[in-house]
């Protein structure tokens, strides 16, 4: 059909290009109207056909058939055959389903369309005009219709002869067929029926062989020849080839227009389908009106191409893959997958069912159908696919949106713990700032009550005597916790003496008893308080015993010197976290008024052995502490050596310690033995004057008598000292603020003082000394 809509344009086309170049020609115009009339003429043939045999009988045969394929349509017989049954049932007993493109020389089916009519003795043809001059087509044309006017007088209940009146538009009612009409076809009908052999139709004129002939040969459109011809017969030998060629310029160029709108009404018509674009351009040679047309033919439904088309949108990898995992035969799935690469080609195969034989069209649908049962898989493994991604897509945005809560939570979480954080940061310095301030009363009040103990403390201890003096007399009539009853002889005043201590330590008491007292006072440096400690009494008595040891230390016989470093090195590393410890010693010997500093190296050598250092009759060790938080500073000091107590520059040493809010603590000490009894008693009365002073007009000295002896002797050591020592006095009180510089004790005072510290009378101007600061 599209051949035919072509071919009817060109003759159009040629016509306009004359119409323009003002050469309307009457017979040309002729031609064109006798060739329109020809093509309504086969449609109403054709048109009848069809519906005598149907629509699918008449597959072969499209409604408005050019002439090449109503010759194609109607050369196997079938329909002729059909149609005589139609008209009059059981004519043709054998009709030969053949495909159209089946070539039969001599065509067996139209072989028995004649034999049947020669049986019917269809005289009435005879009225035909087997007209050869209308062209080959046009007889057939009339031929039918010719039959359809006998049919439908038939059908009007014509009885008794025909007569054709040559119209074809439609039956004349009452009209008779002209049986005796000679008509070529008709005669060769006759001569037929009279017995000759259906062979001789082919060597007829007008025999069967005529009519085979005219559905086999090639009629080309005349309708072009004759214009041409018309167009050309008046003009010169010369102008014939520029008009031929500007007439094949415009034609073509009007076949491009008219094929280029024809795509653009394809790709118009497809996207209202929703046919993708991507098969617009494969689709435009073929209009859509044809495709409908040229499938309905092929028996092909309109959903199965739609579907199809619709199929074309899945990707090729899919089909791919699906065809991959097709389980059809390899011929069957090479075949759909070739359909599968190249639909389009398929469709325009399948559309241009008049190019194509009947078996290929065959083939092309049961392609068709394979493909779209491919199509159909593919499309749900695909909408499969598709489902399954959706699937995870819903998945994977519930688990973001989970994960999206969990972090809000934690963010909350961690903001509350932050903020729980931070309150309980102040809450801790608000306690650390309190800790500090109960740390200060507490060192306060600690202090507090070392100086309700007394700030200069006078313990005694009672020598055991030594191995070897077992059985002797001793002095010592009594001792309690604080007081020491002697019985003195005649020499000494006869009768017993008691004196007060702080603490009195008889023979058999221990090192650790003796460090009980001493040890609160370690703390009391460390708190930047300074400390003296040191021991009293005469040769022998134990002064190096009670502060250092026995020559052979152990843990329960180490002095006082060894237990109060390892508590303030103890302390100091407990408070390490709070408190900076700076440490250092100072060893001083103070001998025959000559001060030395026993730790001055002399030409990098130490001029005293480590043993001797230690055995040293004045250690300082100087504390100096950094709170870590205030940055506050601490200082503070601790002498500890037995003092020979008169000795003046000793005094002067330890002036920081002697009075204000240092803490002293003297040992005196006393031999147990009758020989000495004279230095204890003088010790004794010492110590308990130094005790006396400290305690002050709260205590009541029980012996007036020695209160006044006392006073006598202190103002005569003063005249004495005033005497010997000149201004020390003076220097004493003018440096008593801050610490003894050793090197200055050492070069202030070098004259000798007295060697023995044992006289009570060096006793009293010690005293002296020490009250006068
Ligand atoms: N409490 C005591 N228990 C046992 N032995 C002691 C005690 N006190 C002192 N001694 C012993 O007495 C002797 C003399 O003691 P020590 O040397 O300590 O006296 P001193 O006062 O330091 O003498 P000096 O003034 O001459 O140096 C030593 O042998 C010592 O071991």
């Amino acid at each position: 059909m599209a051949e035919g809509v072509l071919q009817f344009n060109v003759a159009s086309m040629v016509e306009n290009l004359l119409q323009q170049h003002g050469k309307r020609l009457h017979d040309i115009d002729l031609a064109s109207r006798k060739a329109e009339e020809a093509s309504l003429r086969r449609y109403e043939a054709a048109g009848w056909l069809r519906k005598m045999v149907g629509v699918v009988a008449g597959k072969d045969l499209p409604a408005e058939p050019s002439e090449e394929h109503f010759r194609v349509g109607l050369r196997s017989g079938t329909i002729f055959c059909n149609v005589l049954n139609k008209v009059h049932p059981g004519a043709v007993a054998k009709v030969v389903e053949a495909p159209s493109d089946t070539v039969i020389i001599p065509n067996e089916n139209l072989r028995n369309f004649l034999a049947a009519i020669e049986e019917m003795e269809f005289r009435l043809l005879k009225s035909l005009t087997w007209n050869r001059h209308g062209g080959k087509s046009s007889r057939i044309v009339n031929c039918i219709l010719a039959l359809r006017s006998y049919h439908e007088w038939k059908q009007c209940g014509g009885n008794g002869l025909w007569k054709f009146s040559g119209s074809t538009r439609g039956p004349s009612a009452g009209k008779q067929m002209d049986r005796k009409n000679s008509d070529p076809l008709v005669n060769s009908i006759s001569r037929t029926s009279t017995g000759e052999n259906l062979d001789s139709l082919s060597s007829g004129e007008n025999s069967c062989g005529d009519l085979v002939e005219d559905f086999d040969e090639v009629d080309t459109s005349n309708t072009l020849q004759i214009l041409v011809r018309e167009l050309l017969s008046d003009k010169t030998r010369e102008d014939i080839p520029v008009i031929v060629e500007q007439m094949l310029t415009r034609v073509v160029e009007e076949f491009d227009r008219r094929l280029a709108s024809l795509k653009e009404q394809v790709r118009t018509t497809s996207q209202e389908e929703g046919v993708p674009s991507s098969h617009e351009t494969r689709d435009i040679e073929i209009p859509s009106k044809m495709k409908e047309e040229s499938c309905s033919d092929m028996e092909i439904p309109n959903e199965m191409e739609e579907e199809s088309c619709s199929e074309m949108e899945i990707p090729n990898e899919m089909k791919e893959e699906s065809c991959s995992e097709m389980e059809t035969p390899n011929d069957m799935e090479e075949e759909s997958c070739s359909e599968k690469e190249i639909p389009n080609e398929m469709k325009e195969q399948s559309c241009s069912e008049m190019e194509i034989p009947n078996k290929m069209q065959e083939e092309s649908c049961s392609a068709t159908d394979c493909y779209d049962g491919i199509s159909k898989e593919l499309f749900l493994k695909h909408h499969e696919f598709v489902e399954c991604q959706q699937k995870s897509i819903q998945k994977l945005k519930n688990m973001l949106y989970s994960a999206k809560e969990d972090m809000k939570m934690l963010q909350m979480k961690h903001q509350e713990e932050f903020n729980n954080l931070g309150k309980h940061m102040n809450t801790l310095a608000h306690a650390a700032s309190g800790y500090k301030k109960v740390l200060e009363e507490n060192r306060k009040l600690y202090n507090q009550v070392q100086d309700l103990k007394g700030n200069i403390r006078v313990y005694c201890r009672i020598r055991p005597f030594l191995p070897g003096q077992a059985n002797r007399l001793n002095p010592v009539e009594d001792v309690d916790e604080r007081t020491i009853e002697i019985s003195a002889t005649s020499k000494n005043g006869k009768g017993k003496k008691s004196f007060t201590f702080n603490k009195v330590f008889g023979p058999s008491a221990k090192q650790e008893e003796i460090f009980v007292d001493t040890q609160p006072l370690i703390r009391s440096v460390l708190d930047g308080y300074n400390v003296c400690i040191f021991a009293y009494g005469q040769t022998g008595s134990g002064k190096t015993h009670t502060m250092t040891g026995p020559k052979e230390l152990t843990q329960e016989s180490m002095g006082v010197n060894y237990r109060a470093l390892n508590d303030l090195f103890l302390i100091t590393e407990q408070r390490k976290d709070t408190i900076s410890y700076d440490i250092s010693v100072q060893m001083i010997e103070i001998y025959n008024e000559q001060v030395r500093d026993l730790l001055a190296t002399d030409g990098g050598n130490k001029k005293y052995p480590l043993t001797k250092l230690l055995l040293s009759f004045c250690l300082t060790v100087h504390v100096q502490g950094r709170d870590l938080t205030s940055g506050a500073v601490l200082r503070g000091c601790m002498h500890l050596t037995h003092v020979p107590y008169r000795n003046s520059k000793l005094t002067q040493l330890l002036q920081d310690s002697l009075g204000g809010q240092a803490k002293t603590l003297m040992f005196v000490h006393i031999s147990p033995e009758y020989d000495a009894l004279g230095e204890t008693l003088s010790t004794l009365k010492f110590a308990e004057r130094v005790s006396t002073v400290e305690l002050g007009a709260a205590r009541t000295n029980k012996d007036n008598t020695d209160v006044k002896e006392l006073k006598e002797q202190i103002a005569s050591l003063k005249a004495a000292l005033a005497r010997k020592e000149g201004g020390e006095s003076e220097a004493l009180q003018h440096s008593r603020p801050s610490s003894p510089d050793p090197q200055r004790l050492m070069s202030s005072g070098s004259s000798p003082s007295h060697s023995s510290w044992n006289s009570p009378g060096d006793s009293c101007k010690a005293e002296d000394q020490m009250l006068s600061g």
